[in-house]
């Protein structure tokens, strides 16, 4: 069958319109998706939840066996009309976990494969693959096979080379899986640059709630094949619906200027951190480290603020708190135990001192 973006039938909204449905002999895939231009959706799940499976779905290389798929209005699957567009003939790019560079070819011929394949003249492909390479600071690295590449520097070809036939959904399986930590740091900001500047629709799969909280505007979590909660990052964090997603995506996580230890987060706020960076920067510290108390704390935490509760859920033997920040506090979570909840005898709407200690804070660029 035929299906590119000229097929498209006016009227319907751009972007991915999806009903993923893969069924396995043990296994079954049911999740919608949907998501606009612009727009960075990252798949969230424990191992086996589907993730892999989905994003297969995605690219074509798992055909669905119900549901449908369409990108831009167009259809590129529906098994229910024995429709099919083959992977290579979407517009899609692929970035996968180990990056899969082909490693007799050079950085740059890399980024130009793909444009060669779908006919672009050699001359034409390798110039547009030079200002790609260009735009992702790789220019002395053109030249050089994926092996001389360091780990982050082979993530960026690999982005290149996923950007090179101008595709209008990009697909990253476990982007910063493959990297050190060390590493993984300066990846992750860069990456997110990378992707916040990518017009049309990004997917990506990761177990790390940290990588999803950073690089994705949505969250989708995906637990046995189906959808147990979707929102952005912070909404999640704030009302996890189950306890698996209360303990992934625990985390406070704030954007703001480091000067020193110091990061300023609104104008009235400045966070104590235990590193010392300066710039933009993401803070970002787990509920577990937050403590309430009803009277100003005197003790060391130098971080501390006042708070109102908003909401109480219980999750296993702790207690997920919302609270909103009061005077240019910060709206934040907290995980108390339920004994350290009656003790405070607290409720929605009691107003609260939070505490954090710079020690558990932890500070990285953004
Ligand atoms: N090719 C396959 N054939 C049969 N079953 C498969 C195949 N690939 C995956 N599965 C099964 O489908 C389910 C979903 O697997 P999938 O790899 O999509 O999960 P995941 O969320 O990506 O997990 P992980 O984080 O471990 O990669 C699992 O039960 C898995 O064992």
């Amino acid at each position: 069958m035929t299906g590119t973006v000229e097929d498209a039938v006016t009227g319907t909204p751009p972007g991915l319109d999806a009903h993923l449905v893969v069924e396995r002999e043990a296994f079954r895939l049911d999740v919608r998706l949907r998501v606009a231009p612009g727009e960075v959706l990252a798949l969230l799940g424990p191992n086996g939840a589907g993730k892999t499976t989905a994003l297969r779905a995605l690219a074509g290389l798992t055909p669905l066996t119900g549901g449908r798929l369409q990108l831009d209005g167009v259809p590129l699957d529906e098994p229910g009309r024995r429709r099919r567009v083959a992977p290579e003939r979407r517009p899609v790019g692929v970035i996968f976990q180990d990056y899969l560079l082909f490693p007799h070819l050079s950085a740059l011929d890399n980024v130009a494969f793909g444009p060669r394949c779908q006919g672009v003249p050699k001359a034409r492909a390798r110039a547009e693959a030079a200002e790609l390479l260009a735009r992702m600071g790789l220019s002395d690295h053109a030249g050089v096979k994926p092996r001389q590449l360091s780990g982050g520097q082979a993530q960026r070809v690999a982005l290149a080379r996923a950007l090179a036939t101008g595709p209008r959904m990009l697909l990253l399986d476990e982007p910063l899986a493959a990297l050190d930590a060390g590493a993984r740091l300066d990846v992750r900001a860069e990456l997110r640059r990378h992707l916040a500047a990518f017009e049309a629709v990004a997917v990506l799969v990761t177990h790390d709630p940290l990588d999803a909280m950073v690089l994705a505007d949505r969250l989708v979590v995906i637990e046995h094949g189906t959808v147990v909660q979707e929102g952005t990052p912070a909404e999640i964090a704030r009302r996890p619906r189950t306890d698996y997603v209360a303990r992934l995506v625990g985390l406070n996580l704030y954007r703001g200027r480091a000067e020193g230890h110091e990061v300023a987060i609104g104008p009235e706020l400045a966070l104590a951190t235990a590193e010392k960076l300066s710039g933009p920067v993401f803070v970002a510290f787990p509920p577990s480290a937050v403590a309430l108390h009803r009277t100003r704390p005197e003790s060391s935490a130098r971080n501390a603020w006042r708070a109102v509760i908003t909401g109480m859920e219980s999750h296993g033997d702790q207690i997920r708190v919302a609270l909103t920040g009061e005077a240019g506090g910060l709206p934040l979570a907290a995980d108390l135990t339920t004994v350290a909840v009656a003790e405070l005898g607290l409720e929605t709407g009691t107003p609260v001192w939070a505490s954090v200690k710079a020690a558990q804070t932890h500070a990285y660029p953004a």
